[in-house]
């Protein structure tokens, strides 16, 4: 019998399907600047607030009716819980990957045509999805391509971050604000690789310099993104090589992954695949060793203690803090306000 809890009557838990196959390739150590300081707070912004004015890219969309984009958020809502024959019961936290894997290659140091962020739509191109970070991903992509079709004035960073959006709301997470206007851009705006972060690096200050350096987060921020993250969802061995979920609810949005953390024992797992760690008790969890920084680096393990113990909170802050990963780069006219979309429930569908 599976351990796993079920996240609503609506998911079960299901066994693993196949994922594409991953992609071989080197790795490279990214551009953290010892001695750079690390803001501690919300209150003490990070390089992206005060942002490089230029390093934006504009935002237009002709299509601006919130009600237009809640039938969107609807479509998708329905086919993800339609769909409920994939993984752990959901695509959802595929979704969420897909939504932060277009914006995570965001890099506020560049001003080039290859900034990266959510606005150019650039997975769509195989290069991209080359990336070995990227590997397994095409799924998520596929997933919400009929979408495309249907409302092909979306673009493609608007379907790919709606999907995330969608995806965090539908499995119980707090209400994301979202806008849209992202335009699609070809080829030659790829983001160089090696930007997404490569979770083999145990080192709390390698996750500085992809969540401070590059995307501008704080050190609190980067807890909460990457904890309430890894509440959902699971490694596959045949996408990244990692194996197994961090929580016993992966289709539900909590802060499990923070109290599971502090208070299980993880050990190095013995097995043939790469370095993971495994909760001594039931052997059914994983932790990567860049979570298992969290833990490891006193800052960082002040906000997963603040995290475990208040819910509340800690859905508050993500929902501002995934917000604004999805919009990195952008700038939104003022006429574009953000929207939150009702979840199906609410609207009773
Ligand atoms: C240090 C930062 C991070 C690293 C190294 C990392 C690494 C990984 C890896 C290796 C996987 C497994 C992929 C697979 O085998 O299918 C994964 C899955 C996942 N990650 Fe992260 N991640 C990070 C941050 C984040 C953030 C910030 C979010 C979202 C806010 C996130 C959301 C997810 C989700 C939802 C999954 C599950 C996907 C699925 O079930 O298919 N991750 N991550």
């Amino acid at each position: 019998m599976s351990t796993f809890a079920k996240a609503s009557s609506k998911f079960n838990y299901k066994p693993l399907l196949a994922l594409a196959a991953a992609a071989a390739g080197g790795y490279g150590y990214v551009n953290y600047k010892k001695g750079a300081p690390a803001p501690q707070s919300p209150k003490n912004p990070a390089p992206a607030a005060s942002l490089l004015a230029t390093n934006v890219r504009e935002a237009t969309t002709s299509v601006s009716s919130f009600e237009k984009y809640q039938q969107i958020y609807n479509d998708i809502a329905k086919k993800l819980i339609d769909e409920d024959d994939y993984d752990d019961g959901s695509y959802g936290p595929i979704l969420v990957r897909l939504a932060w894997h277009c914006s995570g290659t965001y890099d506020q140091n560049d001003p080039s045509k290859n900034k990266g962020g959510s606005y150019a739509g650039t997975m769509r191109f195989q290069k991209e999805q080359d990336d070995p970070e990227n590997a397994g991903l095409k799924t998520a992509q596929d997933f919400l391509e009929p979408f495309k079709t249907k409302y092909p004035e979306l673009s493609y960073g608007d379907l790919w971050t709606l999907g995330g959006v969608v995806s965090i709301q539908e499995l119980g997470g707090p209400k994301i604000k979202w806008r849209p206007g992202r335009k699609e851009l070809g080829l030659d705006a790829v983001p160089p690789y090696h930007r997404l972060p490569h979770a083999p690096e145990e080192e709390p200050d390698y996750v500085r310099s992809v969540f401070h350096n590059r995307l501008g987060f704080t050190d609190q921020e980067m807890v909460c993104l990457i904890g309430v993250g890894h509440a959902l969802g699971r490694c596959h061995t045949n996408a990244s090589g990692f194996d197994g979920p961090w929580t016993f609810s992966p289709t539900m949005v909590t802060n499990d992954f923070f109290k599971l953390l502090l208070d299980e024992d993880w050990k190095v797992r013995d097995w043939n695949g790469p370095k993971q760690y495994t909760d001594s008790k039931t052997k059914s969890l994983m932790m990567l060793p860049t979570d298992m920084a969290l833990k490891t680096d006193s800052k960082f393990r002040e906000y997963v203690e603040l995290y475990a113990k208040d819910e509340e909170k800690c859905m508050k802050d993500f929902a501002d803090v995934f917000s604004r990963l999805l919009e990195l780069g952008i700038k939104f006219p003022d006429s574009t306000k953000p929207m939150v979309f009702k979840t199906l429930e609410e609207q009773d569908q």
